[in-house]
């Protein structure tokens, strides 16, 4: 059987996998397809509406492809009628077929890891399922985590989206089940949850970290991103399930009102008194911090290898996952020393020789990049520079205010090209300095970091944002190998005479 799961001899009935057709059809399927070219003879289709097209367009391509039966809506069925009225296939038709696939996808693969959590917010999605999987893996619990790096820990493989959807994603937890992996921690982006990519997925726990803008170009607006999240917890989450929340951010309290409504247990993470796990100081140095915090009143402290105040935010709510999820308090705790960074959040990539540092880091959203500035500020002495630019063919209103969020937090900027995809690349750039003029304009990546490490003094750090861990850069349709940390080496061997 190939690792989607689809096999030459697997089937299951309409009703093993939650669907009744029309007319009360039997039909017996050889696997599932959410995209007309991936089916193969006597599949399942799912043609679901879509965001440029309705799927039910490709109805007539996947009956001809083979397709033993069709998943989809009533405009679905409107759109193929004419197809589907001459052939075999059998028809179910549904009001949310995108709920519907992902519980047949659950069905059909038919094993999750026994304890599986999620977690959702604008950033910090995958330093906390890392950091949850890593507090599992010190434990000696076989576990992975799934998102925006692929699948890591236990059973690796490499994945294209940050949630995937449920076809590959149940493929991932049956496989990663059957090589003894029991628990798992995975990202709920908002398209995810807003596609229902998640619905099938038996959750023990599912933690917010925080909610500022990013996606307005898929979302109508805030409250859309905002209510995308919360299905986290209104609708994924079973009732038995415990809630996560992190409370200082700006949406945080209304999250736990949305998760104590839906009748789950919360755990609240944060500063204020009230708080379950709160964190009651921190203190910073080159490499790291220390974290005081208390758990139901009982003080605690950590020594974490880890940049960044809000690291300590994520691996609070990392270990609140833990938590909620069964594991021992004690044993979580003990685990958080071994913490280590996710690749390019917040990643050391090279220093020069006067002392000064570059780090990677993944911010791509204004608040991101406020917040791993301001993060930066208490570990350097000397200046903050800062090489970052905004994505093409994504939210563009968030250009100007990733613009304003550097010139606020950062002494000396470049703006550069950061995945123009389909777009002018000097018009993002303009976009981006029209809120930051004094920044330097240079639109090749690599000279931009060759000329942010040139200008570091002793004391002073670089921050090269918005790539972390990619390995490319997208221009049109073509990706062209590019590695901001392999960049910051190169740049720092140029000018050092040496390799870092
Ligand atoms: C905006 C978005 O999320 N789109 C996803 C969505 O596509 P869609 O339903 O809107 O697709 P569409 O192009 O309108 O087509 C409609 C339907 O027709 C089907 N189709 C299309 C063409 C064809 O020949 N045959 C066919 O059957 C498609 O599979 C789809 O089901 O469902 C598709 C199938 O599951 C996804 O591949 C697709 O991801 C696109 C490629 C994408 O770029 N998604 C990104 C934005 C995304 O999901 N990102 C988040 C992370 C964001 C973050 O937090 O940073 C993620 O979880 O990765
Ligand atoms: N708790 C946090 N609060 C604010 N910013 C954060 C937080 N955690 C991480 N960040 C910033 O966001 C960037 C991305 O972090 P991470 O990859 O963990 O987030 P994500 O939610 O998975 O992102 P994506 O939506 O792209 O998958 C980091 O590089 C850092 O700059
Ligand atoms: N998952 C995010 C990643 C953005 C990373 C940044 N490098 C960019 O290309 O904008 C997105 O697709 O919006
Ligand atoms: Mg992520």
């Amino acid at each position: 059987m190939g690792w989607d799961g689809m096999s030459e001899t697997k089937t299951r009935s309409l009703a093993a996998l939650g669907l009744t057709a029309q007319g009360g059809a039997e039909a017996v399927v050889t696997g599932l397809a959410v995209d007309s070219r991936k089916v193969k003879p006597g599949h399942l289709f799912a043609a679901l509406p879509g965001s440029r097209v309705h799927g039910g367009e490709f109805i007539q391509y996947a009956l001809r492809m083979g397709a033993g039966a069709v998943l989809t809506d009533a405009e679905g069925a409107r759109i193929a009628a004419d197809h589907l009225a001459g052939s075999p296939a059998a028809l179910v038709v549904v009001e949310d077929p995108r709920a519907a696939l992902a519980y047949a996808a659950a069905l059909w693969f038919g094993a999750q890891p026994e304890v599986v959590v999620a977690v959702t917010g604008t950033n910090g999605k995958t330093s906390v399922a890392s950091f949850t999987r890593q507090i599992w893996s010190a434990m000696g619990i076989p576990a992975v985590n799934i998102g925006t790096t692929g699948v890591e820990g236990a059973w690796e493989a490499p994945l294209g989206h940050t949630t995937p959807e449920p076809i590959t994603l149940h493929g991932v937890l049956a496989e990663a089940a059957a090589a003894g992996v029991t628990h798992a921690a995975m990202e709920a982006s908002s398209h995810g949850l807003a596609q229902k990519r998640l619905d099938g997925v038996r959750l023990a726990a599912a933690g917010f970290t925080n909610l500022t803008q990013d996606h307005l170009d898929y979302h109508a607006d805030f409250d859309d991103y905002f209510a995308a999240k919360a299905g986290l917890f209104a609708r994924v989450l079973s009732e038995d399930g415990v809630a996560v929340i992190q409370m200082d951010s700006l949406r945080g309290p209304e999250m736990a009102e949305v998760a104590e409504n839906a009748g789950l247990e919360v755990i609240r993470v944060g500063r204020g008194e009230n708080n379950h796990l709160r964190i009651l100081g921190l203190r910073f140095d080159s490499t790291g911090q220390d974290l005081r915090f208390s758990w139901n009143g009982t003080v605690h402290q950590a020594r974490l290898e880890l940049i960044g105040g809000f690291q300590s935010e994520n691996v609070m709510v990392a270990a609140g996952l833990a938590i909620g999820s069964g594991s021992d308090p004690a044993e979580v705790f003990a685990a958080l020393p071994q913490l280590k960074g996710v690749r390019g959040r917040m990643q050391l990539a090279a220093t020069r020789s006067n002392g000064a540092s570059v780090f990677v880091d993944y911010a791509h959203t204004p608040d991101a990049l406020a917040t791993a500035l301001k993060a930066l500020r208490p570990h350097v002495m000397g200046r903050l520079i800062c090489v970052f630019g905004a994505g093409g063919d994504r939210d563009t209103t968030k250009r100007p205010l990733m613009g304003e969020a550097v010139a606020e937090n950062a002494d000396v900027a470049f703006v550069t090209d950061d995945n123009p995809r389909t777009e002018d690349p000097a018009a993002i750039r303009a976009a981006v300095l029209a809120a930051c003029p004094e920044a330097v304009e240079v639109g090749d990546r690599a000279e931009a970091i060759l000329r942010g490490v040139d200008a570091l003094q002793p004391g002073d750090a670089l921050l090269i944002a918005g790539k972390g861990h990619e390995q490319g850069q997208t221009v049109g349709d073509v990706v062209y190998p590019f590695d901001d940390v392999e960049q910051a080496s190169v740049a720092v061997a140029a000018l050092d005479g040496h390799l870092t």
